[in-house]
């Protein structure tokens, strides 16, 4: 069997409701209900779902920004790492490119400065930019330069896993397609695996090896890629597939 690089085991996690007055009483929302899964080493998995369905709940709790009210994360290897949907958001305008990729391993503490940017230069050659960018302001280079950046920063501690939230969805069409290909390369070259978040049928069709259909906190469906989008057992997944516009005679 391939190695294993995530089990979520029986995760539930519910929040409460605000009160909107000093009588109200909270109501908890089960956002994940009981869900398991696993990832396998060097493979990229879609997450699908609709708005709401708890997508981002999951990818914290697999970081560990968020506790489980049950259940288990096993990740081996390096801390996971995220990419977000706003690369802008997710970069310090006030510090320079080569900066903010070697502050990972700044707070590592393990590298001498000099060492520390030779790994940022290596990086930056990996993620497609070029050396130059080192010394530029995020506010200097274009949005698919930017998550260039962000994905670069992410690996700069040498994850197993890398958590993409939305990663391509702010992005131009042509950028986007240029960012899969870059995903698709590091997971060939680095063994990387990927959990990657979407809400689009088509880009996950198209990067993914697996993918899971979440509704509600549950997982409803998950099989290879084109079991799930050819042969649709769940209604849910048969909705998405239509609202994607990708129908039965596309197989
Ligand atoms: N810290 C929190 N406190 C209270 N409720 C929360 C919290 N985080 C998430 N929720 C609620 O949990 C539910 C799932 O949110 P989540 O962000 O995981 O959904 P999502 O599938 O990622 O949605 P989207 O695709 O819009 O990002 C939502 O109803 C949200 O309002």
């Amino acid at each position: 069997m391939a190695d294993v690089i995530l089990k979520a085991e029986h995760l539930k996690i519910g929040f409460f409701s605000e009160r909107h007055s000093l009588f109200e009483k909270r109501k908890r929302n089960e956002v994940l209900k009981d869900l398991s899964f696993t990832m396998e080493k060097g493979e990229v998995l879609g997450l699908v779902g609709e708005s709401g369905c708890g997508k981002s709940t999951l990818a914290k709790v697999i970081l560990g920004l968020l506790k489980p009210d049950s259940g288990t994360v096993i990740v081996s290897g390096n801390r996971p790492q995220m990419v977000f949907q706003d690369p802008y958001g997710s970069l310090n305008p006030a510090k320079k490119i080569g900066w903010i990729m070697e502050e990972p391993l700044r707070i590592q503490r393990k590298l001498p400065g000099k060492e520390r940017r030779q790994k940022v230069l290596e990086m930056l050659k990996k993620v497609g930019l070029d050396e130059k960018i080192a010394d530029r302001y995020p506010n200097q280079i274009s949005g698919g330069q930017r998550q260039r950046v962000c994905i670069g920063e992410a690996l700069m501690t040498n994850p197993g896993l890398l958590v993409a939230d939305e990663a391509v969805s702010a992005l131009d069409v042509t950028i986007q397609a240029q960012i899969l290909e870059l995903l698709e390369q590091l997971k060939e070259e680095m063994g990387l695996s990927i959990l990657f978040i979407s809400h689009d049928m088509r880009v996950v069709y198209q990067l993914c090896d697996r993918v899971m259909i979440m509704k509600d906190g549950t997982i409803v469906e998950s099989g290879d890629v084109d079991t799930v989008y050819f042969s649709p057992q769940h209604e849910y997944t048969k909705e998405l597939l239509e609202a994607a516009g990708i129908g039965e005679d596309e197989a």
